[in-house]
């Protein structure tokens, strides 16, 4: 019964300990959660926020009350259960005692109803008293919850009501604080604006870094490809551009420094203003709120302190690396400002020096052209006196120009000069370019002139009783007639020989008589051009004294152009020509134009004799291509024939065969003294041009190399020399030609233009009345031009020089080089007799003594 009391009571103090719990926490749960909501709401509001706060504790005190109100009802609920429970133990218990009484009493009273118990039990009349006054109790409670009810709902508004009025002074109170918030707000604002803006301009630094870099990799890269930085001078340019950008750098870090300086003192000033102890915020709450909106402040202020120093440092490395680019920049767009200027400066000095090295080039060109040229004349010389020495057949090449009969075009042109070497000839041979080996090549537009110019000197020979050949060799159609001929209007060799012949021999202090023979080989019979009476035919003979000769052929003095050009009319007239396909007017036979000129120093009584043969043979040709019949067949064949016989003579003579085959052809045979005679000879070899005649033409080329091999040994002046002792004084008619008395007399141990020379005086004298005879003689002939009778028995004196170009200096070299005269006595040499010269000049003095004797043994010839 006790423990159930105990129990009892203990609920009743647990019921009455968590009310008093209740009521006691509850204002300052309201409190503390107040400030605390209030706390955490104040740090970032103003008054807005504390009426919201107020709301909110508003809000939670109605939430409260009705929680409170939920317990109490709760509480009530569990005291009835209490209450009711406790009845039923009391009932029980009072049934029990009943039971216990009725057992001790004897008394069956079982049927009678607790209510009777009630009033007849003391303890349970106690219960009954227990119960009444927890009944009691009860309503108390009752009646104290309903006015804790209404009490609490008034002081919960009551203090609401005073905590919102708290509130609203603790605004009032804090609109100083409010101030330096919106002022630290303000300071925020512009810090962030700062950072904002440099943030920004960070930006475009880095922009234009990029930019700046762009432009500088290219400048560098654009200087790099002009070589611009590659000089030394661009160098100490480039030094010096980046010592100015070093200097310009460090007066910007200044300038940051400062910037930075007067930033850290704005942020310092803030950071003390921040702070400052808030002496005029009153009130806990408010001071707490404050502090904590402070500490929240300084922390994001402190994060804005960082942020500025990572951006500043940020900006620091970027503005270094801006500021040198834009320096470097700065320096190269300078640079390259200056460039056109350093560029023209530099270009002009270029343009000097290589104009100076040009200038310096060319004159050492000039000069080493002019040293060349000099010992290409050198070196022809020496060649020609090689030539000499050795007896070469000189060949030259003459390519004619494009003709109609060509029928091409002109780039059908395979025939060319070398142009630096005018003794090469290059023939494209079917794509393949071949060399000939010339003495002179002609192009194709060379002149009469220049050619003549080149065989000049050996014309001139023949006034120094030289043996001089020259012989025109092709194809037919290829020039031989336009190079020896020529027209009228442009004449060719041959006149113009005979023009500097007279010219030459006019000046002399000699005297000089010029005849000229024309014939012709036709189909292997001789025929004299200046007389073709066919009665009279020509045979070639070897005379008796050596040497061959003509008899019966015309020989004509002529001693003016107009004599000659009479002449060539005759024989051109006479020239058997005919057209062909090749040619329109090919020669058909061999002609042989020979020139003698007989030379008297009337001084000394020296005598000279110099032939000129001058051939233009016929043009080989291939009949095929010709197309030739009948009798210009015949003709090719003959003309094939005897060139046939020439290549053989050429081949023996070259590879220095014992039989040379001079007979085998007329013309060969003809020509035995200037092939293999001690004769100097030209070979012109004409070619044409074009490349439907390539073949021929490599063939004349191929043919003249051959000629130009052969070696006839050194050519032999003929001059006869008058021996003082065999003149006789006061005998005028006598005409004597004396040899020098031994072999080492020379003509320099001969005083020729001696005053005091009684062979000057004596010689001279019948010598002209021996040329006043022969012309006489010529003019007894029924020829136009009359006929010469110049055949005179020489002796042949073989000498080592070279021809002068003119008779007097052709004296002087002839006494300069008489010690050097070696003279044969007998046996023939080189086609020339060489005859003992005791007989020779007893024969002489027999033939002088007796003019009449000489006319008729020359008429005989
Ligand atoms: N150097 C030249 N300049 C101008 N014309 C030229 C020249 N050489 C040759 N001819 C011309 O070429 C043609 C043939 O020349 P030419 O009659 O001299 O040849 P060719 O070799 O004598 O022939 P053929 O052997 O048949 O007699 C002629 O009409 C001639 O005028």
């Amino acid at each position: 019964m006790s423990q159930r009391y105990n129990s009892l009571r203990l609920n009743y103090n647990c019921i009455g300990g968590q009310y008093g719990k209740i009521l006691y926490i509850s204002p300052g749960l309201a409190q503390n959660d107040h400030t605390t909501e209030v706390g955490s709401k104040t740090v970032t509001s103003d008054k807005h926020n504390v009426q919201e706060t107020n709301a909110l504790i508003q809000e939670e005190t109605k939430k409260r009350t009705e929680h409170l109100e939920r317990i109490h009802k709760d509480t009530l609920q569990d005291k009835d259960v209490t209450i009711s429970n406790l009845r039923e133990l009391i009932l029980e218990h009072e049934r029990k005692v009943f039971e216990l009484e009725s057992k001790t009493e004897g008394n069956s009273k079982f049927g009678t109803t607790p209510s009777s118990i009630q009033t007849h039990s003391s303890p349970t009349a106690k219960l009954l008293d227990q119960i009444d006054q927890l009944q009691r109790e009860k309503e108390h409670l009752l009646y104290k919850l309903s006015e804790y009810e209404s009490t609490n709902s008034s002081s919960y508004s009551s203090q609401f009501h005073g905590d919102f009025d708290e509130a609203v002074q603790m605004g009032s109170c804090t609109t100083d604080t409010e101030k330096e918030l919106m002022l630290m707000k303000r300071d925020k604002h512009y810090l962030d604006q700062e950072i904002k803006k440099l943030k920004a301009e960070n930006q475009k630094l880095r922009h234009i870094l990029g930019k700046c870099g762009v432009v500088v990799s290219q400048v560098v890269s654009h200087e790099k490809q002009n070589g611009l930085i590659s000089s030394p001078g661009d160098r100490t340019l480039l030094k010096s551009v980046h010592i100015s950008s070093d200097s310009s750098v460090i007066s910007l870090d200044q300038q940051l420094l400062l910037l930075k300086q007067e930033l850290d003192y704005q942020i310092n000033e803030i950071e003390k203003s921040d702070l400052k102890p808030d002496s005029q915020v009153s009130g806990g709450k408010l001071t707490h709120v404050q502090s904590s909106g402070k500490l929240g402040l300084e922390q994001e202020v402190y994060q804005l302190k960082e942020e500025l120093r990572k951006k500043i440092l940020d900006s620091d490395i970027v503005n270094t690396a801006f500021f040198q680019l834009k320096a470097a920049y700065v320096s190269l767009k300078e640079e390259v400002k200056d460039m056109p200027r350093n560029m023209g400066m530099l270009m002009s000095q270029v343009q000097k020096q290589i104009q100076q090295t040009l200038a310096e080039v060319n004159a050492k060109n000039k000069e080493l052209v002019e040293k060349y040229l000099r010992e290409m004349k050198l070196r022809k010389k020496l060649h020609n006196e090689l030539v000499d020495l050795k007896g070469n057949i000189r060949v030259f090449c003459r390519i004619r120009p494009s003709i109609k009969e060509d029928g091409t075009e002109e780039n059908d042109i395979v025939v060319s000069v070398d142009s630096n070497d005018d003794t090469l000839v290059a023939v494209n041979n079917n794509g393949k370019t071949q060399m000939f080996d010339v003495d002179k090549a002609f192009s194709m537009n060379s002149s009469q002139t220049q050619v003549f110019e080149e065989v000049s000197s050996l014309v001139r020979s023949v006034i120094d009783g030289y043996n001089v050949c020259i012989f025109a060799y092709g194809q037919t159609g290829s020039g031989k007639t336009f190079t020896m001929e020529g027209p009228q209007s442009d004449p060719g060799i041959n006149q113009r020989a005979l023009q500097l012949l007279f010219e030459e021999t006019k000046s002399s202090e000699w005297q000089y008589e010029i005849t000229a023979s024309v014939m012709e080989i036709y189909n292997e019979t001789m025929r004299d051009l200046l007389n073709v009476d066919t009665a009279n035919k020509l045979e070639i003979r070897m005379k008796p004294e050596g040497g061959l000769h003509v008899p019966g052929l015309e020989n004509v003095t002529v001693t003016c152009l107009s004599d000659v050009n009479k002449l060539f009319d005759i024989g051109r007239r006479n020239r058997v020509t005919a057209s062909t396909n090749m040619n329109e007017h090919s020669s058909r036979s061999h002609c042989l134009l020979r020139v003698t000129v007989t030379g008297l120093n009337p001084t000394t009584g020296s005598k000279s004799l110099g032939y000129l043969n001058l051939v233009d043979l016929a043009g080989s040709e291939r009949v095929s291509k010709s197309m030739a019949e009948g009798a210009r067949l015949k003709e090719a064949q003959s003309i094939n024939k005897s060139l046939a016989c020439l290549g053989d003579v050429i081949h023996a003579l070259r590879n220095k065969h014992g039989h040379v085959p001079y007979r085998n052809s007329k013309l060969t045979y003809l020509l035995q003294d200037s092939l293999g005679g001690d004769s100097k000879t030209l070979m012109i070899v004409q070619v044409s041009p074009v490349e439907k005649n390539v073949s021929e033409t490599v063939c004349t080329l191929t043919f003249g190399q051959r000629v130009r091999n052969i070696e006839l040994g050194t050519a032999t002046r003929k001059v006869e020399t008058v021996k003082s002792s065999l003149l006789t004084p006061g005998r005028p008619t006598s005409f004597s030609l004396s040899l020098p008395a031994s072999p080492t007399t020379s003509e320099a141990s001969t005083p020729q233009a001696s005053p005091r020379s009684p062979l000057s005086m004596s010689s001279s004298t019948p010598q002209l009345n021996t040329r006043k005879r022969v012309s006489s003689a010529s003019q007894k002939l029924s020829t136009p031009v009359g006929r010469i009778y110049a055949s005179s028995s020489l002796t042949s004196v073989r000498t080592t020089t070279t021809p002068s170009s003119s008779p007097p200096t052709t004296a002087r070299r002839l006494t300069n080089l008489a010690t050097k005269q070696e003279v044969t006595p007998t046996s023939k040499s080189n086609g020339y007799s060489m005859i003992n010269k005791s007989n020779l000049a007893s024969r002489l003095v027999k033939s002088a003594s007796s003019p009449q004797n000489l006319s008729a043994r020359i008429d005989r010839r």
